[in-house]
């Protein structure tokens, strides 16, 4: 599977960390940056090209790192066709890809031990979308973004 990473300069360590495990792991990874500590980098580039790369080749996942994961997770959000979640626990990170069906998780590096977001990232990664109803919400969303008509109230 096909991996793409981003960060900021607080996730920087953490991404770098997951660059080499995952890679290990067998994953193919793409590391789309930082590549080095500099406290003037914002999340904002980096996670957006992540998500437009992720988006653009399907059936890759992303992974977008900052301190708390928001700002990342917004900034990717961004991007047509994206579906990012915060990941920030096991369980959220599971749910994010078997309701979501997120195509990435964003990991606050500041949140955890590099342990936790080491189980955090491979619940992630190994959880399969369970489609059904969840469908139906995406295309909902999906819609929404195409055309800009919310989606309609139900009539109660
Ligand atoms: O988590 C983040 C955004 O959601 C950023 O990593 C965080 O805001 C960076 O903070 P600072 O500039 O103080 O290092």
């Amino acid at each position: 599977m096909r991996i793409y990473l981003g960060s900021d300069h607080a996730g920087l360590e953490l991404k770098n960390h997951f660059a080499e495990r995952l890679s290990g792991l067998g994953y193919e990874v793409t590391d789309v940056g930082p590549a080095v500590y500099d406290a003037a980098d914002d999340y904002p580039p980096f996670c957006v090209e992540t998500a437009r790369r992720v988006v653009a080749d399907e059936g890759s996942l992303g992974i977008v790192i900052g301190g708390s994961g928001n700002g990342e997770q917004i900034a990717a959000n961004k991007v047509p066709g994206a579906r990012a979640a915060l990941a920030w626990n096991e369980d959220t990170a599971r749910l994010a890809r078997r309701h979501n069906n997120a195509l990435l998780a964003g990991i606050g590096a500041r949140m955890h031990t590099v342990e936790e977001a080491e189980r955090i990232v491979d619940a992630f990664l190994t959880a399969e979308f369970e489609g059904g109803r969840h469908q139906r919400r995406i295309d909902l969303l999906a819609e929404y973004e195409r055309t800009g008509e919310p989606p309609a109230l139900p009539g109660k």
